[in-house]
């Protein structure tokens, strides 16, 4: 971990596109300098473990995982009561590259987790999208998901280094360069 320069945090509403947009920058980034972690990978693979369930299906993005999704939250609450950064610290603990993006920060401690251990190394990114185009891409209003902090927690955070609105409006090409040059990544573009 004390190889990491730089780790940037995406958050953002369910369906807003925080992937999408994390994996369009990594294929933009050389494959040997960066990578993405997910914190929500080391609570599918304990999940999965846990109920003997298939792993792949609850990584992909579809039906499966939001099968899932409320129990999952439930369940790593619990364990976050005992040690906020418990997922964070197992998600970032497998990661060898020199920039990491975090596809998938949802809570005040999640930024608490990184911010503590990784000081000035941090950047944070908080991506908008109107609801009417959250609903087109999928995303259907559910009590105990989008009511509890996993979704509100960061909505009155104000403190972000990067403000993106992916309404569909703006070109991701354009997105993405301006995240490249918020953050000084030039160097590590593939050429
Ligand atoms: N700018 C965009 N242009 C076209 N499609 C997009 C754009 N942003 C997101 N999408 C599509 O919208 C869907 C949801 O995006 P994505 O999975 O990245 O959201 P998310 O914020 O990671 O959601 P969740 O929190 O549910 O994991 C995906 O099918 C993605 O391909």
């Amino acid at each position: 971990m004390e190889n990491i320069e730089l780790i940037i945090l995406f958050t953002g509403k369910r369906k807003c596109g925080k992937d999408f947009i994390c994996e369009r920058l990594n294929n933009q980034l050389q494959p040997q300098l960066c990578e993405i972690i997910r914190i929500s990978e080391p609570i599918k693979s304990e999940w999965a473990k846990k109920l003997n369930l298939d792993l792949q299906m609850l990584l992909s993005d579809g039906p499966y995982k939001e099968k899932y999704r409320k129990d999952m939250i439930d369940w790593s609450d619990e364990i976050r009561a005992k040690d906020y950064g418990f997922f964070c610290r197992k998600a970032i603990q497998k990661a060898t590259k020199k920039i990491i993006i975090v596809s998938d920060i949802r809570r005040r401690n999640d930024i608490k987790y990184f911010r503590d251990t990784f000081d000035d190394r941090i950047r944070t990114v908080r991506v908008s999208c109107p609801d009417e185009v959250r609903i087109a891409r999928g995303w259907k209003f559910q009590s105990g998901v989008d009511d509890v902090e996993s979704e509100c927690g960061l909505d009155d955070y104000t403190d972000w280094d990067l403000k993106i609105m992916n309404d569909g409006s703006v070109d991701v090409n354009q997105i993405i360069e301006q995240i490249v040059k918020e953050f000084k990544l030039d160097d590590y573009l593939i050429i």
